[in-house]
């Protein structure tokens, strides 16, 4: 096995400065001599494409007129529950069993507030997560991560790079104080306006913050922003010494505000190639793989550079299971891809005979190296947040506002096309045990639900429990879900997946009667933005299509061109759309079903 000593064996101490030499200088610090793997030279830059959006978010984007007023919560059925929500909240139950609550008409502000608050107050500040992850000893300077500690003798150094990562390194900057000595983020374009238009001062650096901000990657794309932030951050960190400790504040989004790619592979090519991955399909472990090939800093490229600092890396998960080598393509984590793993997933998707002379042969390369993966060992990863913590924050959220919630999986992926049916059915299943008698019908229905189910392969589903909890229930309910599905784009509409998932859910619920039940479906990204739009997501209802007929839409003909975002604009004057503006989280999106009887 390679030892770093074997990798960095010649790294130039010489070109080192010390940390008071550091502190006291403004100018770019010198960097390590380069190693092999590194090849940081040469980037060719291109002008990134242009979506038309405007580059900061304005008022009306973020907080648009329609956005949903606050309804009064339905009643719980008393005589049902047994799971005592009720108890457990009485100061919320008795304002919710006020007025004519539980029979005004649906809106989206049912689920609003529960994403809101749970994106708000459970994952959103990305600072309390950081905040219980590190501890600092301010008399003696000690920092615990986990069961590790580090002294702190002004050498401590951050760089971050995420959709969330603004309000982490305000929070790492308040905990850590003048033990901070640099830092360098890359964070999306317009955050810290929204932010700030927002109230959110916590989630912004102080106002001589040693922290240098980055703002780029608009539309999640890499662009000449992030890969200026991307240079700054390689340089700060091999700059670093034996003595130091780097920071590393990682969510998702991270892998378009952190290009770097290998010479001679330019931007544009690397924009292109991610880009058409994604329209046919590619997964987020597929895309990343591809990725990591072609950059230097992915694929535990950072940590290469770092090295022989010591790296303590803070991640958010916006993946399914949280693999850290995945996310925002593992900056601090060794890659293990081989050339045989890209060219399959190249194949899979077409493109292998589309390639750029440049990526065949920076990935004829990635296989030639002597070392092979080099090793991480300097380095500590940490997950501090997930869709699962999310969710069980929105559980608590719809329990204090009378419904009976039910978490039933955080690991929802697959095509969207089957994760609407799998909700269609859901719905119809769920409301059958409602609202009594089961028919033949939904039985049927049942069984094919846990045929899809299984197909979906979701490791973590609480069906039985969630079906068990919907009987016991018998009101009011709240059934949770979050992951991230995939759109196959077809069509060149403008939308994202959870407008497309809403959308498809609605057509759905609208095929055949549901009987004596109310249903709102709501699915939203907890970054507060969905693909290319303003928009966090959308909600529905089963009189979703017929509605929108009378409107003179047609939810297939928007479907079939993956326009969700146009539909949602134009059907009721957008009001079905979910508008948190940019939350400063990041862990994938909330599917949420609500369902009560009439
Ligand atoms: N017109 C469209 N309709 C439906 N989905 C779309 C459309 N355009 C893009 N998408 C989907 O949006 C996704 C990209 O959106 P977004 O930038 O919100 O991704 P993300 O996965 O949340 O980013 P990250 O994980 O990096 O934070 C891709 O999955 C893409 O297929
Ligand atoms: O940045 C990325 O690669 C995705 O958000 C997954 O973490």
């Amino acid at each position: 096995m390679q030892t770093h000593e074997g990798l960095y064996s010649d790294s130039s101490p010489g070109s080192r400065l010390s940390p008071a030499q550091r502190h006291r200088s403004e100018s770019p610090r010198p960097a390590k001599q380069e190693t092999k793997a590194m090849k940081p030279k040469g980037y060719s830059i291109q002008a990134c494409q242009r979506s038309g959006r405007s580059q900061t978010p304005s008022r009306d984007s973020f907080y648009p007129p329609h956005r949903v007023r606050l309804p009064p919560a339905p009643q719980p059925r008393p005589s049902h529950h047994t799971s005592g929500f009720r108890s457990a909240h009485p100061g919320v139950l008795p304002a919710l069993g006020t007025g004519n609550c539980g029979r005004e008409p649906w809106s989206g502000s049912h689920g609003c507030p529960v994403v809101l608050r749970a994106v708000g107050h459970g994952c959103g500040p990305a600072g309390p997560m950081l905040q219980r992850a590190l501890c600092l000893d301010p008399s003696s300077g000690l920092l615990k991560v986990r069961d590790r500690s580090f002294q702190l003798r002004q050498n401590l150094y951050l760089v971050g790079f995420g959709k969330a990562v603004l309000g982490m390194a305000a929070a790492a900057e308040e905990l850590l104080g003048q033990h901070l000595v640099q830092g360098v983020i890359s964070v999306p374009k317009g955050i810290r306006a929204a932010m700030e238009h927002a109230g959110k001062q916590e989630m912004l650096l102080k106002p001589h913050s040693r922290v240098q901000v980055f703002e780029g990657a608009e539309d999640n794309l890499p662009d000449r922003d992030a890969l200026r932030a991307a240079v700054a951050i390689r340089q700060l960190a091999e700059g670093l010494t034996a003595d130091d400790l780097l920071l590393v504040l990682i969510s998702g989004g991270g892998s378009a505000l952190l290009p770097a790619p290998i010479p001679p592979v330019t931007l544009e090519e690397k924009q292109t190639l991610t880009k058409l991955l994604a329209a046919r399909g590619a997964n987020i472990q597929e895309l990343n793989t591809i990725r990591k090939a072609l950059s230097q800093l992915k694929g535990g490229g950072l940590a290469q550079a770092a090295y022989p600092a010591q790296v303590v890396s803070l991640i958010l998960s916006d993946v399914v299971g949280d693999p850290v080598e995945v996310i925002a393509s593992g900056p601090t984590v060794a890659s293990v891809h081989s050339v045989q793993d890209c060219l399959h997933i190249l194949n899979h998707y077409g493109l292998r005979a589309a390639l750029p002379r440049s990526v065949k042969t920076v990935l004829a390369q990635s296989d030639s190296d002597p070392h092979g993966p080099h090793s991480c060992g300097h380095v500590l990863n940490v997950i501090i947040g997930s869709n699962a913590l999310a969710l069980a924050e929105a559980q608590r959220q719809a329990e204090a506002l009378g419904y009976r919630a039910v978490v039933l999986s955080a690991a929802i992926q697959g095509d969207v096309k089957s994760v609407a049916r799998f909700y269609g059915l859901l719905t119809r299943v769920a409301g059958a045990h409602l609202t009594p008698p089961v028919t033949r019908a939904s039985v049927e229905e049942e069984a094919q639900l846990w045929e899809l189910a299984a197909e979906l392969h979701l490791p973590d589903l609480q069906l039985k429990e969630a079906l068990e909890a919907v009987v016991e229930a018998g009101g009011p309910v709240c059934l949770l879900a979050g992951g991230e599905p995939t759109v196959q784009l077809q069509g060149s509409g403008k939308g994202g997946r959870n407008q497309e998932l809403a959308l498809r859910v609605g057509a759905e619920l609208g095929q055949r009667p549901l009987g004596p039940l109310e249903v709102l479906f709501l699915s939203g990204g907890t970054d507060g933005q969905d693909g290319p739009t303003e928009a966090a997501g959308a909600w529905v209802v089963p009189e979703l299509a017929s509605q929108a007929a009378a409107e003179g839409l047609d939810v297939a003909a928007f479907l079939s061109r993956n326009d969700s975002h146009t539909f949602f604009r134009c059907f009721r004057g957008g009001a079905h759309l979910l508008h948190t503006g940019l939350t400063g989280t990041n862990v994938m999106d909330a599917h949420l079903l609500f369902l009560r009887p009439r």
